[in-house]
């Protein structure tokens, strides 16, 4: 697979973007002409710089208005083509892109637009170049591959192909099944791109919601397979027209499209019978989180473990070599890391009391690394003692670590390994809580679609409709990734709004991270006293949502006085209910969340707003008073 990547897609001038498309690894750049004009190297130069960086120059795009003008502006267009020619004879590119025309002067006319692109190919040709013809989803007259190809093959020009862009077919729902019928050799590149689905006109939809594939909700996947059935084996070019890409750092938004790729390249050769090339490793299925780590110092650790210990965990293990200790309950394992050097320790020391690690528990660890290392994730490795586990790991979100373990090695036998098996009182069983529910991360908004494209891609991870929930300060955006048995379930968190409790999280904490970590119990009453008994208060609730549920749901009395004691939420979809409740936040840095499913499938998305508001009361002092 060849792949290239549009100069549009990226932040930054000229020069700036094929850096970060040859550093990405593309083999090739398309030239947005708008990025060519406001630069000030000349064609020469350019096509220098990207031969320099190791990339062919794939296409010039886009010629715009060309076909079916009367005169004088007929003319006129032939005579800016020739100007283009000569530009992309001196960057060295030999294919340029014709977009069908939006001009309101254009005629209509199949015939006429293709005697226009006929004797554009002819001269094209006489320069030992190319034309591409793409139909714009908008294009006046022209605005779908089928019509495109048909003016294609109506001009019967060696010189003149069709160009296949994923954004055109599939946001106007072209059958792809119809790309089948175009022969192989006469597209001359295919550019791919995905979106989210949105009520938006096409025009606006495109030029700023494009995303990588597998980041939005097109069936780019079906679009591929439907161009490679015609025998294409050419150049997949991503051309993503995207705000938030335009200002973000162009080094990582080039690698989340060479990821994109990479999968997409992965997932459709699965898709076939007999599939050529190498494979990546497949994803490995995960059945859960096998621990949770937090970096403290000295003198939180202490804190902190009242905290777990008031939640029902009891110190099981220590660590042979760090200080390090396990807490668990049923299974379910928290470490508590204040040693004074590794990972957790640096960890520490740049975003305070914070979760640095997660263990994945997967049916093949190498395999997992070697997925996510071909996916261009980075690894992972620390220094660790003779006979110690060297556990394999990758950097996630905000530069915290992502640990795999699986049972076909000596990683399963972890605590027995690496930890002494500690026992204060092997009759406590906790205050029920049986598994980890759910991980909420909160991250930047403009990060959410990299991490997004980073889980889906190695993990059997699927996304969710994504939700708006209001916190006081803004709205948060909030995406769950969850596998199919619902062992994995990660909440993406992030805002655009300063003022929002996901955005506090990020400028206090120095980066994105874990926010909370939900335990699913099998009885949320009795785990809430047990709780309380502890001496610890959960977050409070205020009367006016209970006299709410009171009056939306025929609670009995019983119930709805156990959830106002207890500061306990509460839920119902088609299928069940769901209860949820909340503790103080620890440190100001994260807090847990302690859930009861009866068949509810859900993470309690209307009770979000009322949560966010009674953590907001807590925190700090409103600017605003309160009388
Ligand atoms: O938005 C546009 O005008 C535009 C230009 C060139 C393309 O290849 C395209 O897909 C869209
Ligand atoms: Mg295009």
């Amino acid at each position: 697979m060849k792949t290239s990547i549009a100069t549009v897609s990226l932040s930054g001038e000229l020069p700036d973007k094929i850096r970060a498309i040859a550093r990405a690894g593309f083999d090739g750049v398309e030239i947005f002409e708008n990025d060519f004009i406001a630069n000030d190297l000349s064609p020469r130069e350019v096509g220098a710089m990207a031969r320099d960086a190791g990339l062919v120059v794939t296409l010039f795009q886009p010629f715009r208005d060309f076909e079916g003008l009367p005169e004088p502006f007929r003319t006129k267009a032939f005579d800016r083509a020739e100007r283009k020619f000569d530009v992309m004879q001196e960057i060295g590119t030999e294919l340029i892109l014709v977009c069908s025309s939006v001009s309101p002067h254009a005629l209509g006319g199949i015939d006429r637009a293709a005697a226009d692109l006929r004797e554009l190919g002819e001269r094209a040709h006489r320069r030992g170049l190319k034309i591409g013809y793409e139909a714009l989803a908008w294009g006046r007259f022209i605005n779908d591959h089928w019509s495109a190809w048909e003016i294609v093959r109506r001009a019967d020009h060696p010189a003149v192909s069709i160009i296949l862009d994923s954004f055109h077919t599939l946001a106007r729902e072209v059958d792809v099944a119809s790309i089948q019928a175009i022969p192989g050799d006469k597209i001359a590149l295919v550019q791919l791109a995905d979106a989210p689905r949105l009520q938006l006109d096409l025009l606006s939809w495109s030029r700023h919601f494009r995303t990588m594939p597998g980041q939005g909700d097109l069936p780019v996947g079906a679009f591929l397979d439907a161009v490679r059935a015609t025998g294409y084996d050419g150049v997949l070019s991503l051309e993503i027209f995207n705000d938030q890409f335009r200002a973000g750092a162009a080094g990582a938004v080039a690698v989340d499209g060479r990821r994109s790729l990479i999968l997409l390249d992965d997932d459709a050769k699965r898709r076939t019978q007999n599939p050529t090339g190498r494979l990546l490793p497949a994803r490995s299925p995960c059945s859960g989180i096998e621990f949770i780590e937090f970096a403290v110092d000295e003198g939180a650790v202490a804190e902190l473990e009242t905290l777990v210990r008031a939640l029902g965990f009891q110190p099981k293990g220590r660590h042979k070599s760090k200080n390090v200790t396990l807490w668990s309950q049923n299974g379910v394992n928290l470490v508590i890391n204040s040693d004074g050097e590794g990972f957790a320790h640096s960890a520490y020391l740049m975003h305070g009391p914070a979760v640095c690690a997660m263990c994945l528990r997967v049916a093949d660890a190498g395999a997992v690394l070697a997925r996510a290392e071909a996916l261009l994730a980075t690894p992972f490795q620390q220094p660790v003692l003779e006979g110690e586990l060297d556990i394999p790991a990758i950097r996630g979100v905000g530069g915290s670590l992502l640990y795999f373990i699986d049972d076909k090695s000596d990683l399963g036998r972890l605590w027995d390994i690496d930890f002494e098996a500690v026992d204060e009182d092997g009759a406590n069983a906790g205050i029920g809580l049986v598994r980890i529910d759910h991980v909420a991360q909160s991250m930047e908004y403009d990060e959410m679609l990299s991490w997004l494209l980073f889980y889906t891609s190695i993990f059997d991870v699927a996304k969710a409709p994504g939700m708006d929930i209001a916190d006081p300060g803004g709205l948060v955006r909030s995406v769950v990734l969850q596998n199919a048995d619902g062992t994995l379930s990660l909440v993406l968190n992030g805002s655009q709004s300063q003022h929002t409790a996901s955005a506090r999280f990020l400028s206090e904490f120095f980066g994105s991270g874990v926010q909370h970590i939900a335990f699913e119990t099998k009885d949320i009453f009795e785990t809430a006293r047990a709780i309380r008994a502890a001496g610890f208060s959960t977050l409070p609730i205020p009367e006016n949502y209970y006299d709410d549920l009171e009056a939306r749901y025929d609670l009995p009395d019983a119930v709805m006085a156990d959830l106002r004691a207890l500061g306990i939420l509460y839920d119902r979809d088609e299928a069940g209910e769901f209860f949820q409740l909340f503790t103080r936040s620890f440190a100001d840095r994260f807090f847990f969340e302690i859930v009861e499913r009866r068949n509810y499938r859900g993470f309690g998305a209307p009770n979000a707003g009322v949560r966010l508001a009674a953590q907001k009361r807590l925190s700090r002092p409103s600017i605003i008073p309160r009388w």
